[in-house]
């Protein structure tokens, strides 16, 4: 990890994303409201009210097409969906032939050598994985970079993601699966159990606007206990849990539905799905 230094100094790279749906959007509101330069940061994506709202809420440079967005950009993010990834990289494959970017994917699954060859082969290509987060400053992000990134990329890369949230160099890039389903993936899980947490509340005869309340400040409260606090999860629980008390009760239904094997089977379908987006972009 670096520190989190915005990236406002005239060095700072210009960065182009290359898609501006949900991610991008994550990562371009947590840059800017930690202080990057909106004129540094220009967005391709297709759809005009996509872009309209980038550039009315960041005030970041908006294009319609990739090949403009990459103009200038020494940083491309690419944050298209992995199935149309390939399509995206013909598009600017004999632009990044010249300008030599590093380029910054977030896709699922899709691998350094795949990236690297679909932009004209031996390209600077780093894997993040981030979550959405980001856009409150609260992300979470792995990080791997292929042989031809160089360490003035590693730390562009590292500061233009430091910049909403902790990041995490990753050394084997077979792990990015494991990342991708623990904290990419991971927000949705969390959200899940909210959803379910304030159904059950609701259910015990709250109403859903106390129901909310109470089940999402115990989430923001739990995590920041987790997070800062130098005790493992298992002691915070242990020390809600009085002994034939109310959360005993609740942890042993828990237990006996089998939620840590769910997880663990969530997780493993999260990876193996990385997986698949990547085989199925094999030749
Ligand atoms: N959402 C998340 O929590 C996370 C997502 N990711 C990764 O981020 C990537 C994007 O995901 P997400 O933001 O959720 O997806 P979205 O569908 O919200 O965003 C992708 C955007 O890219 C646009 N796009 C499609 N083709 C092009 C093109 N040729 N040039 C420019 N833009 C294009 C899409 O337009 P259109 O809708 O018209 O296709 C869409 O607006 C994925 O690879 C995903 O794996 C990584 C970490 C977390
Ligand atoms: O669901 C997905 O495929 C992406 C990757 C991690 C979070 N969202």
């Amino acid at each position: 990890m670096s520190d989190s230094t915005p990236s406002t100094s005239p060095s700072a790279p210009i960065v182009a994303f290359i898609g501006g749906g949900n991610m991008a959007r994550s990562l371009i509101g947590g840059m800017i409201t930690r202080g990057a330069d909106p004129t540094r940061v220009r967005v391709a994506d297709p759809v005009a009210a996509v872009r309209e709202a980038l550039f009315a809420d960041f005030g970041v440079q908006v294009f319609a097409s990739a090949t403009e967005a990459v103009d200038q950009a020494s940083v491309w993010v690419l944050a298209v969906k992995p199935q149309v990834m390939r399509t995206v990289c013909a598009e600017v494959v004999d632009i990044a032939r010249n300008a030599r970017p590093l380029a910054v994917s977030i896709a699922a699954g899709l691998s350094s050598t795949q990236l690297s060859t679909w932009l004209g082969g031996d390209a600077a290509v780093i894997r993040a994985m981030p979550n959405t987060p980001s856009l409150i400053g609260a992300g979470m992000t792995g990080l791997f970079a292929n042989a031809q990134v160089d360490p003035t990329q590693r730390g562009q890369a590292e500061r233009l993601l430091d910049a909403v949230g902790p990041t995490v160099w990753i050394e084997d890039e077979a792990q990015m699966d494991a990342v991708t389903a623990v904290s990419g993936s991971g927000p949705a899980y969390v959200f899940l159990f909210a959803e379910a947490l304030q159904a059950a509340g609701i259910r015990q005869g709250l109403s859903a606007d106390t129901a909310r309340l109470l089940a999402n400040q115990t989430l923001l409260g739990a995590s920041r206990m987790l997070t800062e606090r130098d005790e493992p999860a298992a002691e915070l629980r242990r020390n809600v849990t009085s002994p034939g008390g109310t959360t005993h009760a609740a942890v042993e239904t828990f237990e006996q539905g089998g939620l840590r094997e769910l997880v663990d089977r969530a997780v493993a379908a999260a990876a193996a799905r990385g997986r698949e987006l990547s085989a199925a972009n094999d030749d």
